[in-house]
């Protein structure tokens, strides 16, 4: 919670305002049974209506003053939980930017989104609340407590015996919603997962005529957060009638010795009357606390979830700043040595002890059964997730020694689903340099044969692309990737199989358009046509390496490379 409220430090003058607003309005409120216990003993008990008049009045303006600073108080209040909570997002989401692939896979996406709008909503609540009434509370009753002393410190005492049972058992009511407060949140990161994933796969839910379990499935989710949800508030339940309980009995004995008091003529009747004003008061403050204490349990769980976000140190290395050189000298080249990798959280190595060396400009086919690790081995490059044994080396440099944004910069990446963000088709292959030319954008979706497509398009480079790009067909979509990578201009350009949807025409014409490139190429691939045109082929099984040279090479050598060409010349047969 300290490391959360140190966001609102730059709105401390803000915060300030509106705490000092707060605290006239509260000077207000409890200067009223004063001024209505004078009204009541010099005015009406005395038959002084010049008294009434002049006391009425006042008490009419304090009220006027107390408006306009509740009001304004408002203002401050919310300016000050708005922007904090804008900070804190920002904050929330760098971090989340900078996260490693390992931690994303940590948090989940479901539970990241929650973090970031809800739990950061529960917490701009209470802080908003906090500003506006929920500091008020907890003063008002101190202050009741002064001014009842101030009146009559005989009666004041019943006020003050009941007070430190409730603080203590609110203590323990808070702790304990913290922790089913924390549950809630956790339903609320499934209901969010279940949601997403089925929004996600909409049209496999339709095909698979998945709707009514899908709906079974959301209901379970929905159900177990709605009972969690009751069992939390329900525990906060006993808060109010504990609360009134205590104060009742206080106000019970407050109006039995001050009946005595005022019967034998040593109290006013005026102060039994402010009296029990205060303790009224003292019970609404408490009333109020205990409702705001429901909110604060629930911001408390949410910041624990968010400084733990704050907190997650980033799994990947990065050089000290001697260790870091700048960029490599030998344009494109890449190697691996004896590099073996585990997924975090693995039992077993995904890739070992894979070595294999890439020239300059050199084109380099990434062949394998489904599974036998080769986006693994493409998504080491660019440091996705560290190696775990030997090392990467990088235009003659170690990968791990690289600035991590000076390498990801010399990398075009093609992943093996294609994604598209919402926006026009020319900002998503600007995606690859946010500032080229137009003339750039459409060299590089000249070379991945889109051009043509796109210029069909009614609106052309401006047509929308729909969320994921679902206006668009597979073969699109792959080319725009390629598009996007090109326009990169890297040394190394990255394909997972991203031609799997293309037509043999189109294809042929792209590898032909890409033979231009200077960049040196890692393409994963299925088809022999595709790996006979690389200058080397990679061919692992279960993350071994088990055959690398030419495609001749291979033919002689690798009974399994031969098993695929000639599999696959029948099927071109
Ligand atoms: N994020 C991950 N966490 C844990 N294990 C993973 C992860 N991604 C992949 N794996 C595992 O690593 C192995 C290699 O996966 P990889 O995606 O690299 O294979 P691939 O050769 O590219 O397969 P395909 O041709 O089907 O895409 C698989 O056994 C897979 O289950």
């Amino acid at each position: 919670m300290k490391e959360i409220f140190s966001y609102v430090k730059p709105y401390k003058w803000t915060a300030l305002i509106a705490f000092c607003l707060m605290l006239l309005e509260l000077f207000v409120e409890l200067a009223q049974p004063l001024i209505m216990a004078k009204i009541i003993d010099d005015g009406v008990r005395a038959q002084n209506q010049g008294m009434i008049w002049q006391w009425g009045i006042v008490l009419l303006g304090l009220s006027f003053v107390a408006v306009i600073a509740g009001v304004v108080n408002s203002y401050f209040s919310s300016h000050a939980a708005q922007s904090f909570s804008y900070d804190l997002r920002n904050a929330l989401f760098e971090k989340i930017q900078s996260f490693t692939l390992a931690t994303y896979q940590k948090f989940s996406t479901a539970s990241l989104i929650t973090r970031l709008t809800n739990d950061v909503t529960q917490v701009q609540t209470v802080l908003f609340m906090s500003l506006r009434i929920m500091l008020r509370a907890p003063l008002a009753v101190v202050g009741s407590i002064v001014m009842a002393f101030v009146v009559n410190a005989k009666l004041a005492l019943f006020l003050v015996i009941g007070a430190p049972i409730i603080l203590i058992f609110l203590i323990f009511m808070v702790a304990k919603g913290v922790s089913y407060f924390g549950l809630v949140q956790k339903r609320v990161d499934r209901l969010n997962r279940v949601l997403q994933e089925n929004l996600q796969a909409i049209r496999l839910v339709k095909a698979y005529l998945r709707g009514a379990y899908e709906a079974s499935r959301f209901d379970e989710v929905a159900s177990s957060l709605k009972i969690d949800t009751v069992k939390a508030l329900r525990t906060m339940e006993y808060i109010m009638p504990v609360l009134l309980f205590i104060m009742n009995m206080s106000l019970l004995a407050v109006l039995w010795f001050g009946t005595k008091q005022i019967a034998s003529g040593t109290t006013p009747l005026g102060d039994v009357v402010a009296i029990v004003n205060y303790a009224m008061r003292m019970t609404g403050s408490f009333s109020m606390f205990a409702f705001i204490i429901i909110f604060y349990a629930r911001a408390k769980a949410s910041a624990e979830r968010m400084a733990e976000v704050l907190s997650t140190e980033n799994e990947i290395e990065l050089p000290s700043p001697s260790e870091k050189t700048s960029k490599g000298l030998n344009f494109g080249e890449l190697a691996f040595e004896h590099v073996s990798f585990t997924y975090p959280g693995g039992d077993s190595p995904v890739l070992s002890d894979v070595s294999f060396r890439v020239r300059s400009g050199e084109k380099l086919a990434i062949m394998g059964a489904t599974g036998a690790g080769k986006s693994t081995l493409l998504q080491l490059i660019p440091r996705f997730y560290d190696v775990t044994e030997g090392k990467i080396v990088v235009e003659g440099k170690d990968a791990k020694q690289w600035d991590l944004q000076e390498l990801r910069e010399i990398i075009g990446y093609v992943p093996q689903q294609s994604l598209l963000f919402t926006g026009s088709i020319a900002d998503n292959v600007r995606w690859g340099d946010a500032e080229a030319e137009m003339d750039a954008v459409l060299q590089a979706t000249m070379q991945a044969q889109i051009h043509a497509s796109v210029e069909d398009f009614p609106n052309g480079y401006e047509t929308k692309v729909g969320q994921k790009g679902v206006n668009l067909s597979g073969g699109q979509k792959q080319r725009l990737s390629i598009a996007r990578a090109l326009l990169r201009k890297g040394h190394i350009l990255m394909l997972d199989d991203s031609t799997s949807a293309l037509d043999v025409k189109t294809e042929q014409a792209l590898w032909e358009a890409l033979s231009e490139e200077q960049a040196t190429m890692l393409v994963v691939t299925q088809k022999i046509r595709t790996s006979k045109g690389a200058s080397r082929i990679l061919l692992i099984d279960a993350g071994k390496v088990v055959a690398y040279g030419t495609h001749e090479e291979l033919l002689q050598t690798s009974v399994l490379y031969k098993k695929i060409a000639i599999s696959q010349q029948e099927v071109e047969e």
